[in-house]
């Protein structure tokens, strides 16, 4: 196959085209409800992390990730079997996400996704992805999912690579 055929173009990340991998952790995803007496607003119930396992326990991490040459090479993806994961950005710029659908225990075909400046996105469990990739520059991170005992993390090498190219209007 050509590379031609192995190369995917990223969309603007929406939360009905992400609704099969998980959620879209955004303000703009749910209204806001008033919070201690008026000085502040919540935006309730923006993802939720399953964990699943003896000892399973939701872990908050913090991320200080690298940027990725674009086009991406994507060769490996992975999945959580145990948990869902959550990576909010805590400096406004996008990152790319990808995603794959399981197909018999392996994944389908990309899709690639960036996320609006302050976006950030949640895995549901055992939802293929590729790893954090944040582009352009450094980027820091919230991460959420699972922490305990037990085999969380199952990986994918492509037979061959997948070149993930920006929207062309970026
Ligand atoms: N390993 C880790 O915490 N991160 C990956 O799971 C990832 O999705 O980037
Ligand atoms: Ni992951």
């Amino acid at each position: 196959m050509t590379d031609a055929a192995r190369t995917i173009v990223a969309q603007p990340l929406t939360a009905a085209a992400f609704a099969p991998f998980g959620r879209v952790i955004d303000t703009a995803e749910v209204a806001s409800r008033p919070m201690n007496a008026g000085m502040a607003r919540r935006f309730h119930d923006l993802a939720e992390i399953e964990v699943i396992g003896e000892g399973a326990r939701v872990v908050v991490g913090l991320v200080e990730a690298q940027p990725y040459a674009v086009p991406l090479w994507l060769n490996l993806v992975e999945r959580h079997p145990l948990g869902a994961q959550a990576f909010v950005p805590l400096n406004a710029a996008p990152f790319l996400v990808v995603v794959c659908p399981d197909e018999g225990g392996k994944p389908g075909a990309p899709q690639a996704f960036v996320t609006a400046p302050h976006q950030g996105i949640c895995y549901a469990r055992n939802t293929w992805h590729g790893v954090l990739t944040p582009f352009g520059a450094a980027q820091d991170f919230v991460v959420i999912d699972r922490g305990g005992p037990g085999a969380n993390l199952e990986e994918h090498v492509f037979d061959e690579p997948w070149i993930v190219h920006l929207p062309v209007s970026r």
